[in-house]
């Protein structure tokens, strides 16, 4: 006798749950059916079941558990197929590509010793970043998506990029704004009805097909480009040197299969790498801008153990608790992917006396499990404390265990990530100020609002930044200038 799937909504024949899907912040719904159902949540979209799942002890035991069967990707026929996104790692089924896209990536990133051998872009790029701040504070959302589209292409290439409008960066975001575009849920039909890829292009209502079309043809743009650039310059990037065993081969000199996997694991880095940390540093400023207090208990930390002769660098986060706590805590508060990415089962599992049949998609809720009161407490507060033990209490898990996801499918950028965001943070409360913006005398609250999807962003606010003395803007500007 068959295990039943695990509960949750009711839905309606033939469509299950369809009407049941929130269409926004999913997460908070999903979050909902949990306390109803439990830990692990099931609905049906059309025949696809979907498992969601709620408990840390849940996603730990499927996807790290019993990761040889948990770790592939659903088939997404416009954004993955048609489009072409499943070179890239993040799409790519699990077997012999993933395996050497990962290598790779592990090499390149894995490792906290790995990731310190760009300690100096990452130092440098964020001073730039500083001085753009001081010369046009309003613009801190462009700046932060600039630095780290700056620090992604140089770190994966070696190619520094222009001040504006720089052909590869326009290119990456051009492409991976039509990722998100491609794989949203409901966007396309064909998605629904694969059948409808062999549709001709030239029948009336086919036009979705020259969009995948010329989608497809930005994201060869993204992946050829700054690859060719690295033939013609004979550039030895980081990510070529790490890519072989034998450490430094010519790019030339790899045969076409290898060519493909350097050049799509490449491209991964910026299509995984920019919009996710952007939306970390994003949500810093916001959390600074709501909470004075906590930044000027940060700046105190700085102060006493940088001084102001000094910009802080990664060889003092030793020395800084709570700004470490502080990047945690913008990893835990607003999650940059509250619904992870999809996984999918690839055989059928029994889990917990419920059956997981094979194929099923998995989300993990990312959102929940780091607002679990079981984990955190008071879980809705911004208090980067709790990662710090006291006499009362001991530091609360940290959320780098759950925010860059699980099983083999971990985000590989996660010590990168986690370097960008703390000298993002650590050095910008050195230098700057962060407040809520007065118009007119009156205050303008920012709102704690945030976009939907896979990769979800704070929705654009205003903050006032302001360099905290004459001393602070002297170090700002000691920084080789760029024209603008
Ligand atoms: C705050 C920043 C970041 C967060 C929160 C984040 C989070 C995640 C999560 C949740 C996943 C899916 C894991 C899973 O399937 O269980 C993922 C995958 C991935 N991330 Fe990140 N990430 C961040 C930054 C980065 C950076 C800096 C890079 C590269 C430079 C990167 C590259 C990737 C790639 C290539 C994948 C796909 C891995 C695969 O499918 O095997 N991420 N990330």
């Amino acid at each position: 006798q068959r295990a039943p799937v695990p509960p949750g909504p009711s839905g309606l024949p033939i469509i299950g749950n369809l009407f049941d899907m929130p269409t926004s912040q999913e997460w908070k719904v999903f979050s909902w059916w949990g306390e109803k159902w439990g830990g692990i949540v099931s609905v049906n979209l059309l025949g696809q079941t979907i498992v969601i799942i709620n408990s840390l002890k849940s996603a730990m035991d499927l996807l790290d558990g019993k990761s040889s069967i948990y770790s592939d990707r659903p088939v997404l026929v416009m954004g993955g197929e048609m489009v072409g996104w499943k070179k890239t790692l993040a799409l790519t089924p699990y077997g012999d590509r993933f395996r050497s896209y990962r290598r790779m990536m592990h090499q390149f990133m894995g490792t906290r010793a790995a990731v310190e051998r760009y300690y100096p872009v990452e130092e440098l790029e964020t001073h730039r970043f500083l001085r753009r701040l001081l010369r046009k504070p309003e613009d801190f959302a462009e700046h932060i998506r600039h630095t780290t589209g700056a620090i992604v292409l140089q770190l994966a290439y070696g190619y520094k990029i222009q001040e504006h409008d720089d052909p590869f960066v326009t290119n990456a975001d051009t492409a991976t704004d039509q990722f998100s575009r491609s794989t949203e849920p409901g966007a396309f039909l064909v998605d629904v009805f694969p059948i409808l890829r062999f549709v001709p292009q030239w029948l009336p209502g086919a036009g979705w097909k020259r969009t995948a079309a010329q989608w497809a043809a930005n994201l060869d743009k993204m992946g050829d480009e700054p690859f060719e650039w690295v033939k013609k310059e004979k550039a030895r990037t980081h990510f070529v040197a790490a890519s072989s065993s034998s450490d430094l081969v010519p790019i030339e000199k790899l045969s076409a299969q290898e060519t493909f996997n350097v050049k799509w694991t490449a491209a991964s880095l910026y299509s995984g790498g920019a919009d996710t940390t952007v939306s970390a540093i994003h949500s810093f400023f916001l959390a600074m801008a709501l909470h004075p207090e906590i930044q000027k208990k940060a700046q105190e930390e700085l102060d006493a153990v940088v001084g102001s002769e000094r910009l802080p660098s990664f060889s003092d986060r030793d020395n800084l608790p709570y700004v470490d706590a502080l990047v945690k805590e913008i990893l835990r508060w607003n999650p940059v992917t509250p619904t992870g990415v999809p996984h999918r089962v690839i055989q059928d599992d029994i889990h917990d006396g419920y059956l997981i049949p094979r194929g099923s998609i998995i989300l993990v809720n990312i959102w929940k499990l780091l607002h679990d009161e079981d984990i955190y407490k008071d879980p809705m507060t911004f208090d980067p404390a709790r990662f710090m033990d006291s006499d009362t209490r001991s530091a609360e898990r940290d959320p780098h265990t759950i925010s860059f996801g699980f099983g083999r499918r971990i985000c590989p950028g996660l010590n990168l990530a986690d370097a960008s965001i703390f000298i993002a943070c650590a050095r910008t409360l050195a230098v700057f100020d962060v407040s809520k913006v007065v118009e007119n005398g009156v205050v303008i609250e920012p709102l704690n609002d945030y976009t939907s999807g896979t990769i979800s962003h704070p929705k654009p606010f205003k903050c006032f930044i302001k360099p905290r003395s004459e001393k602070a803007v002297a170090l700002i500007s000691a920084v080789d200038s760029f024209d603008d």
